[in-house]
């Protein structure tokens, strides 16, 4: 039996319509209905026929939802969940895709009192936004991470669950502060370190701009895919997993301070050590079918 007949999307942009386009395709009996701020970006989801019904407010989107899931920036979370509090049906789960988990659970929980509210995360992407750019296979042997509150009632996480296994992702569930540590350092951290990295070339007085982009063919394009990701969306992921980043990123800056001096004593054993170690860990990666479904995955989908 299916987890939902009645799914509402609030927010179209890449996740939110890569979940519509994944629904048709894996649960195309389940009524589709979506809500953007944006009404270029309403239009656009009408025009691609992503959902049953795009409705005019969020509301109307939620009145007889049995699943709503915001897809809308961390930072617009409260926002968002403010303005369908009064239109949401008692009986209804409420969910989310936020990249960050505590801080979201709690401005929802503080919009919407007495709710059912299962977050998630589905932890796959791309650099691109809007609806255009979003694919129904891009939760396909990703992890979706499941981070109920205290107290969260069984029966809807696992219905939440169901809901992604069935569009592809492999589920796990987790503490929301849990998830912030983890993710920190395996997705903030690399994203910050992608836009300080691309800001520095581009800033270097003897380097001009026609070079970086001219010899950017190896490991430097790889960051600058990262670090044409959207502004609004990591401006929200550092703001609300200020403290994680913060403690990750001292870390960070001491195993970094550690190489900068094995480079300047001429350290080649500590250096080759380190570097055979990270081999491994990308080894490792391969080997569990976890590979990045390669650098340009969403640039085919243009
Ligand atoms: N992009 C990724 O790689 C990725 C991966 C996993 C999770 N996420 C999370 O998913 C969420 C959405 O990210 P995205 O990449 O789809 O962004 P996006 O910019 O492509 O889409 C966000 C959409 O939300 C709409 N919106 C903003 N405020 C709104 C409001 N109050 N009510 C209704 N609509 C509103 C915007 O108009 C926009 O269309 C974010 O919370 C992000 O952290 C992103
Ligand atoms: O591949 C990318 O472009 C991504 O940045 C995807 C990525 C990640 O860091 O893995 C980015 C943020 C999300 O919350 C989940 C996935």
């Amino acid at each position: 039996m299916l987890p939902f007949a009645r799914v509402t999307i609030i927010g179209l942009g890449l996740i939110g319509s890569s979940i519509a386009r994944a629904v048709r395709a894996h649960m195309p009996t389940v009524r589709l209905t979506g809500y953007d701020a944006d009404a270029d970006v309403r239009a656009t989801v009408d025009r691609l026929q992503l959902c049953d019904d795009v409705t005019e407010s969020a509301g109307a989107a939620v009145i007889d939802a049995d699943l709503v899931i915001l897809c809308v920036p961390v930072g617009a979370m409260a926002a968002a969940a403010a303005e369908l509090a009064g239109d949401l049906p008692a009986d209804a789960i409420i969910s989310d895709v936020g990249s960050s988990k505590a801080e979201v659970l709690r401005v929802l929980t503080e919009a919407l009192p007495g709710a059912t509210i299962i977050p998630a995360h589905p932890v796959a992407g791309t650099e691109r936004s809007g609806p255009e750019a979003g694919f129904a296979t891009l939760f396909h042997k990703r992890w979706c991470i499941i981070t109920p509150g205290h107290g969260a009632d069984p029966a809807a996480v696992q219905r939440v669950s169901e809901f992604w296994r069935r569009l592809g992702a492999d589920v796990e569930t987790m503490a929301p502060e849990h998830h912030d540590r983890v993710l920190a350092v395996t997705s903030h951290l690399p994203h910050l370190i992608a836009y300080t990295i691309v800001g520095t070339a581009s800033d270097l007085e003897e380097v001009t701009q026609s070079e970086v982009i001219k010899y950017s063919a190896g490991g430097f394009r790889d960051f600058t895919r990262i670090a044409a990701s959207d502004p609004t969306m990591w401006r929200d992921v550092f703001l609300t997993n200020r403290e994680a980043v913060l403690d990750m990123l001292q870390r960070f800056s001491e195993d970094l301070t550690a190489l900068q001096r094995a480079i300047r004593l001429g350290k080649g054993d500590d250096l080759f050590d380190h570097f055979t170690r990270t081999r491994a860990i990308r080894r490792g990666i391969i080997e569990q079918g976890q590979d990045d479904p390669a650098p340009d995955f969403g640039r085919s989908h243009e």
